[in-house]
């Protein structure tokens, strides 16, 4: 295939000029938004936030002759006041604020910056996959519809359902979606300890994640009985329900477990279902795709292991047909895992 090359006005070579208007906007929110190129806390919310904002989406809704969302067209922050009421949005106000005054100094509707805004963040941990990113989405003139966004207290039944709704995803692609809580903390599922990540490399996008939600829960990282937490088997580090529950359903287990120990698919399953996800409520044909302008992320800069205290024993096996990898055991005392710093 022609590969077009376009010289932007300040050097910047992408595949069409549409695209160089993005420079900018990627060096004010490295600069500004992510401290300076750090994977740290407003990348992990602005990654939420793109989920937040393109799974806002519902054929089924529509169906019955409502609204039901425009997926990713910038609604959550455009129609603020709604969608953060919304209990699923709980938190994501935060950097709604924070990415605003970016917003309004460019020239790119929410509804792109959004989505921009994930995939240079991601672009800053490293082992993770290089995004996609697409320019002319326009931009929502009504909320999406509240109950869109699945909740850690879902069963898997509801939250296979909600995906296929939105866009089709299968549940694999639902699994692969899913490591992006290898870059996450929740600060809200308990209130107490905010910031308490769900792997035990927040700042790496590697396997941890799933090869710690398949190790046997035994504490509550802060107080017990909330809504939507089960027990994680470190100090430190909370396990959602929905990916306890993902993690050893019979339809989703050994997809799970294949990620354990497997960068490159996490990588390339991750950005093929993000790529679908980021275009949620549009035609591809009526975007354009700027998808080089994004910076190659960082290396792998850890292997796969079990944390330090833990071993083949604490896994919880739950893929019928495949034996969990062998992995080595971290040395050293039991590891905590420490909270991400607030910025
Ligand atoms: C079954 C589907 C999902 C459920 C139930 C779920 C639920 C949650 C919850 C409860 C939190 C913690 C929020 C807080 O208390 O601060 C969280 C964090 C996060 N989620 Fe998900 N999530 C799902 C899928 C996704 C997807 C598809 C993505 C992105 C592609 C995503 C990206 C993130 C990120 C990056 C964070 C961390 C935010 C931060 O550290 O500030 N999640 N998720
Ligand atoms: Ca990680
Ligand atoms: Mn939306």
């Amino acid at each position: 295939a022609l590969v077009r090359r376009v010289t932007c006005a300040d050097g910047s070579v992408t595949s069409n000029a549409a695209c160089c208007a993005l420079f900018p906007v990627i060096q004010d929110l490295q600069t500004n938004l992510f401290d300076g190129g750090e994977c740290g806390e407003e990348v992990h919310e602005s990654l939420r936030l793109t989920f937040h904002d393109a799974i806002g989406i519902s054929p089924a809704i529509a169906s019955r002759g409502q609204f039901g969302g425009g997926g990713a067209d910038g609604s959550i922050a455009l129609f603020e006041d709604i969608e953060t009421n919304f209990h699923a949005n709980n938190g994501v106000d935060e950097i709604i604020d924070e990415q605003r005054p970016l917003i309004q100094r460019h020239n790119l509707t929410t509804a792109d910056f959004i989505q921009l805004a994930g995939a240079i963040g991601v672009s800053n941990c490293p082992g993770a996959p290089r995004l996609a990113v697409f320019v002319g989405r326009p931009d929502a003139t009504q909320p999406a519809p509240d109950l869109t966004v699945p909740e850690p207290f879902d069963t898997v039944d509801s939250i296979l359902q909600r995906f296929d709704d939105a866009g089709g995803f299968t549940p694999a692609e639902v699994v692969a979606l899913l490591g992006s809580h290898t870059i996450a903390a929740a600060d809200h599922v308990d209130p107490s300890i905010p910031g308490t990540p769900f792997d035990s490399t927040p700042e790496l996008f590697d396997t941890q994640f799933f090869i710690e939600t398949q190790l046997r829960g035994t504490l509550f990282p802060g107080t017990g009985g909330n809504q939507g937490e089960v027990e994680s088997p470190l100090r430190g580090e909370l396990r959602l329900q929905s990916d306890s529950e993902l993690a050893r359903d019979s339809r989703t287990a050994c997809e799970w477990q294949s990620f354990v120990n497997n960068q490159a698919k996490l990588q390339s399953a991750f950005a093929a279902a993000f790529r679908k996800m980021t275009i949620l409520g549009h035609d591809e044909s009526s975007l354009i795709d700027c998808s080089d302008v994004v910076p190659t992320p960082p290396a792998p800069a850890s292997s796969a292991h079990l944390p330090a205290g833990l071993t083949h024993n604490d896994v919880e096996q739950a893929c019928a047909s495949t034996p969990f990898p062998t992995l080595p055991t971290d040395p050293g005392p039991a590891t905590t895992v420490a909270p991400v710093p607030p910025s």
